[in-house]
């Protein structure tokens, strides 16, 4: 690869140019590709819908695709609306003689009114090119298409869905909420397990945007994975980044002003509001619905009143203890990868007193005990900080909502002390004005951090960060669930 990928669209039209080849070849540019196409067919159609479809003739498509590939080194393909079987046949045909090294399917099969646009000898040959394909990204009609059954109704049953569909073609799924009701809009990847990561899904959750100009979201999330992959990413990062970049162009969307009825996104958003608010605040913000969920749980909620048990109270800090021991691992890891001294300083220092902690945990509440076996959410948390390494900004995001989220509570929990308080040691603690101050210089560090990072990898920080912070919920739910002694 060059260094820049070289992302081809074999797609149709949209002479207003939210869709189709329009609309790849504005994603492969915002993400930082090269962007080429060859045109299946010319669709006039606008943000309202389809007038007319112009097919030109499969010699001259095989045509476009000889011209492409005969002259440049292809690094990646995205396959979107493919008219009849025979059309399909010609892109098959070309793959195998191309074997270009990505290839990701986007399966037009069915207009956005539910009509299905292609006949079944087509649908067959769409089942087909599945197989050839590296990614299929289907939406919830075409996955019932694809698999004969009806239309998921909900989240659990469109990734069944997904998973017979990976098991019938050996491809790779992702899977698309665009279509759910609800405030979230996640997106999966269903696949084999050494490509998409423990239990063959890969989920990136996303909050919906309020908006009716969602017009070729499919299009342009099929080319930024194609383009992303070939630029180097794995598929779940490649989806971590396009959900973040498509959510940002569908927040932008209604300031386009493109037609008066489904507008398109805008692709370009980045370029025109270069992020000006801080990664901090962005991140904080988008995690307000699991920080209220910590507020408002059972143990947060004993904790500030002074009714939580004492036994789920010492089985919580048992947990945190071996939380502590390997949390303190990973602020040791910041420390090794800091930029600069000053940084390097202050991740060793939290790691002294992560441990200081775990040991002060031990002895004031296991009184010799062995130490508890890590529960399913303690292991689960430490996994995914283990895993969110890869980069200092990476391992920053993962290891700030810990002070962020604690100091948080420390700071709203202080109001609730007394002398007799039975947590007051606890509550002093997280509300110690000190801590503030190192969950400050935390944030501060992340920031410029963010600040130096690229778009992809800002990106990765986000997600570990939203990650991080969800660990934090289990973990405050985990004591009331598994305390053995209320079993
Ligand atoms: N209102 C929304 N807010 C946030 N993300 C959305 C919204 N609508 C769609 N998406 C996202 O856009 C992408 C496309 O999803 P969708 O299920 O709409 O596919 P599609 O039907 O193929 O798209 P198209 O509308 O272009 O035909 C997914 O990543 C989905 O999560
Ligand atoms: C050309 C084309 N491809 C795909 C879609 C689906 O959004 C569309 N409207 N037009």
């Amino acid at each position: 690869m060059s260094g820049i990928p070289r992302v081809l669209s074999i797609a149709g039209t949209d002479p207003t140019g939210g869709a189709g080849i329009h609309a790849d070849l504005k994603t492969i540019g915002a993400l930082g590709g090269y962007g080429m196409a060859v045109v299946t067919a010319l669709v006039a159609q606008n943000t309202r819908g389809v007038r007319e479809v112009h097919v030109p003739p499969v010699g001259f498509l095989t045509a476009q695709l000889d011209a492409v590939s005969d002259d440049v080194e292809i690094d990646a393909v995205k396959i979107g609306m493919l008219q009849d079987a025979a059309i399909i046949e010609v892109v098959r045909d070309w793959l195998a003689r191309v074997r270009p090294p990505v290839v990701v399917l986007d399966p037009v099969m069915v207009a956005t009114s539910g009509d299905r646009l292609l006949d079944a000898a087509a649908e067959d040959a769409l089942r087909g090119l599945c197989t050839d394909a590296d990614l299929v990204t289907p939406n919830l009609a075409e996955l019932a298409v694809l698999t004969g059954r009806p239309v998921a109704a909900t989240w659990d049953e469109a990734l069944d869905a997904a998973r017979r569909l990976h098991e019938s073609t050996g491809t790779l799924v992702l899977l698309k909420g665009g279509h759910l009701d609800g405030a979230d809009c996640p997106d999966a990847l269903v696949g084999p397990v050494p490509l998409v990561g423990p239990g063959g899904v890969h989920e990136v959750a996303g909050a919906r945007v309020a908006t009716r100009n969602t017009h070729g979201t499919g299009c342009s999330l099929s080319s930024a994975m194609a383009t992303l992959r070939a630029g180097g990413a794995s598929w779940p990062d490649a989806l971590v980044r396009a959900k973040q970049w498509l959510t940002g162009a569908l927040a932008h969307a209604d300031a386009l002003h493109v037609g008066r009825g489904n507008g398109p996104v805008d692709h370009f958003h980045e370029l025109r509001a270069p992020a000006d608010r801080a990664w901090s605040a962005e991140v904080w913000d988008a995690a307000a619905a699991v920080r209220a969920g910590i507020e408002e749980c059972a143990f947060v909620r004993g904790l500030g009143d002074g009714s939580l048990e004492r036994d789920v109270f010492t089985w919580y800090l048992a947990q945190d203890a071996r939380y502590l021991g390997e949390y303190a691992r990973l602020l040791a890891r910041a420390s090794a990868l800091a930029p600069t001294a000053d940084e390097q300083a202050f991740w060793a220092r939290s790691a002294q007193s992560a441990l200081v902690e775990e040991q002060r945990l031990h002895s004031a509440h296991l009184d010799g005990r062995r130490p508890a076996d890590p529960a399913p959410a303690t292991t689960a948390y430490t996994d995914h900080l283990h895993a969110s390494g890869r980069t200092y900004g990476e391992l920053v995001a993962a290891v700030l909502p810990c002070f962020w989220i604690y100091a948080d509570l420390g700071t709203r929990l202080t109001a609730a002390r007394h002398e007799t308080h039975p947590y007051d040691d606890w509550l002093a603690a997280y509300g110690d004005p000190a801590f503030a101050e190192a969950t400050a210089q935390a944030v501060r560090i992340a920031d410029a951090a963010a600040g130096a990072a690229s778009a992809h990898e800002r990106a990765r920080m986000s997600e570990a960060f939203r990650r991080s912070a969800e660990h934090e919920l289990r973990f405050f739910e985990a004591p009331m669930a598994l305390v053995p002694a209320r079993a």
